[in-house]
């Protein structure tokens, strides 16, 4: 008996016509890229599936993460001429398995066959039965599925679910602004699923320790890509930052921020030829989140901005997240910016936006100019190449340094460092600004993560900072 890999394709069977042989061979595309490390795999395709031949066990892991497929199912495969031979095959392959087990037996039919459909459920169940299992059509312990084409039959006993959608490259390319948070991978991910080619853009205001983690994010979410070498756009965005701290009213940092962010990846999607922006905001799930403030910040834009997380629940968001693969990463990375306002402003008027644009114009171009793209397929040495400043990091106190603690109230009462002060890392600039940018700074946090990172993005600022190596 031959073993087979199932693949069932989803949506893209109610297309007709060229539309309908284009998104075969997408999916096709996708599906030999998702099996490259299967080894040896012939594909046959037929009507409303595809048949895969070659490490079955392999492939059932890599198929089923093919967009377009809706289920697949590792198969025995057998030609038969007569009804006894298919009833042969059951009990060889199940026989011991149903003893003193519950089955169910679940036949299919597809062509001109002198028995039915009951008549092989009658006969296997009869074997079967023989065997020492037990028929239980309603609530069986093992569901046994026999599929009849033709003169093939396929015996199976799981349907995995695939994620269902279009293939990959059948709509057209989006920019995913990806933050490295639980939501924007998701919201991404979902815009892939219906068959657009997704591209990812990621502003960072921190420094390499983050930037990192980030990646890591994004390179999870794109090993979803199959059949797309993705291209991830990376900018630092510390020169809007800088901006924005400098120009910009401190109660409208926050929009600013998303605004500058929605104008610089408005530009990259000119480059990257993106016909929309994909975002991970939902309605109402944050402040800044509402219909108001999302206005606010498209407001002129003049390119649709996508949020196909507009309706969701937060926990159904983490539960897509977690299938996903991106939810255990995203967690890790610490939530702080260096242009968060303690009073922020929910929404701005049309002249306050006017205000903004005009005041972050030239951060943004600087940072349009500057901004580096990396394929899908290059992620990994790209993130090899993420290191932090070599000084960045010191194991002693140089004198007059300012030391800061970035650990949580609770954490600093029980101990901390003698003539440590305590900062929130958002916090961290303003501190900055009231005590002088002329000082020497220096960080410790709980793993040394935060602190590396923190200390970066203040030089980019431009002050003299480090992160402290605690001896453990
Ligand atoms: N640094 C960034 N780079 C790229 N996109 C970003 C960045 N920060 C935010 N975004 C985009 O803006 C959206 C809204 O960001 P916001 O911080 O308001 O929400 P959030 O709920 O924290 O989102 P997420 O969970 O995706 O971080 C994000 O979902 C993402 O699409």
């Amino acid at each position: 008996m031959e073993r087979v890999l199932i693949v069932r394709v989803g949506e893209l069977t109610i297309k007709r016509g060229k539309t309908r042989v284009e998104m075969e061979r997408l999916l096709l595309r996708a599906a030999k890229e998702a099996a490259t490390e299967c080894g040896n795999v012939r594909f046959v395709r037929e009507p409303g599936r595809i048949y895969a031949l070659g490490d079955i066990d392999c492939l059932r892991n890599k198929l089923s993460r093919v967009f377009g497929v809706k289920s697949v199912s590792p198969a025995y495969v057998i030609i038969f001429e007569k009804i006894e031979d298919i009833v042969d095959a059951a009990l060889k392959l199940w026989g011991s398995a149903v003893a003193g087990r519950k089955f169910a037996v679940r036949v299919h039919r597809v062509g001109e066959h002198s028995f039915t459909s009951r008549d092989i459920a009658i006969a296997v169940g009869a074997v079967l039965t023989k065997a020492g299992g037990k028929v239980d059509l309603e609530n069986p312990e093992v569901e046994l599925f026999i599929e009849v084409r033709n003169n093939r039959a396929f015996l199976y006993t799981e349907v995995i679910e695939g994620p269902g959608g279009l293939p990959i490259g059948s709509e057209g390319k989006v920019l995913a602004l990806v933050s490295g948070g639980i939501d924007s991978p998701v919201a991404a991910w979902m815009m892939m699923r219906r068959g657009a080619h997704v591209d990812v853009f990621y502003c960072n205001l921190g420094g390499t320790f983050v930037a990192r983690l980030v990646v890591e994010v994004i390179k999870r979410l794109l090993s979803w890509s199959y059949g797309y070498n993705a291209r991830v756009v990376i900018t630092d965005c510390a020169p809007i930052g800088r901006t924005i701290r400098r120009n910009v009213k401190e109660e409208l940092w926050n929009i600013a921020f998303k605004r500058a962010l929605y104008l610089t990846a408005r530009k990259v999607a000119d480059i990257v030829r993106a016909t929309a922006l994909v975002t991970g905001e939902s309605l109402g799930q944050v402040s800044s989140q509402t219909l108001q403030a999302l206005a606010a910040v498209e407001r002129g834009l003049d390119i649709p901005v996508m949020r196909p997380l507009v309706g969701m629940d937060k926990d159904e968001i983490i539960q897509l997240a977690r299938k996903i693969g991106t939810y255990e990463l995203s967690i890790k990375i610490p939530e702080y910016c260096a242009i968060f306002s303690k009073r922020p402003k929910k929404w701005a008027t049309r002249e306050e936006i006017e205000e903004i644009d005009l005041a972050i114009y030239d951060a943004v171009i600087e940072v349009v100019k500057n901004i580096k793209i990396v394929k899908k397929r290059e992620l990994d040495s790209y993130i090899a190449s993420l290191s932090p400043p070599q000084d960045i990091e010191i194991e002693s106190l140089p004198p007059d340094a300012v030391l800061i603690d970035l650990r949580d109230q609770k954490s600093f009462q029980k101990w901390h460092l003698p003539g440590a002060l305590r900062a929130d890392p958002d916090d961290v600039l303003t501190l900055v600004d009231r005590l002088g940018h002329d000082k020497t700074y220096v960080f410790y946090c709980y793993s040394g993560g935060l602190s590396l990172d923190v200390a970066e993005s203040l030089r980019k600022f431009g002050v003299k900072a480090y992160s402290l190596k605690l001896r453990k």
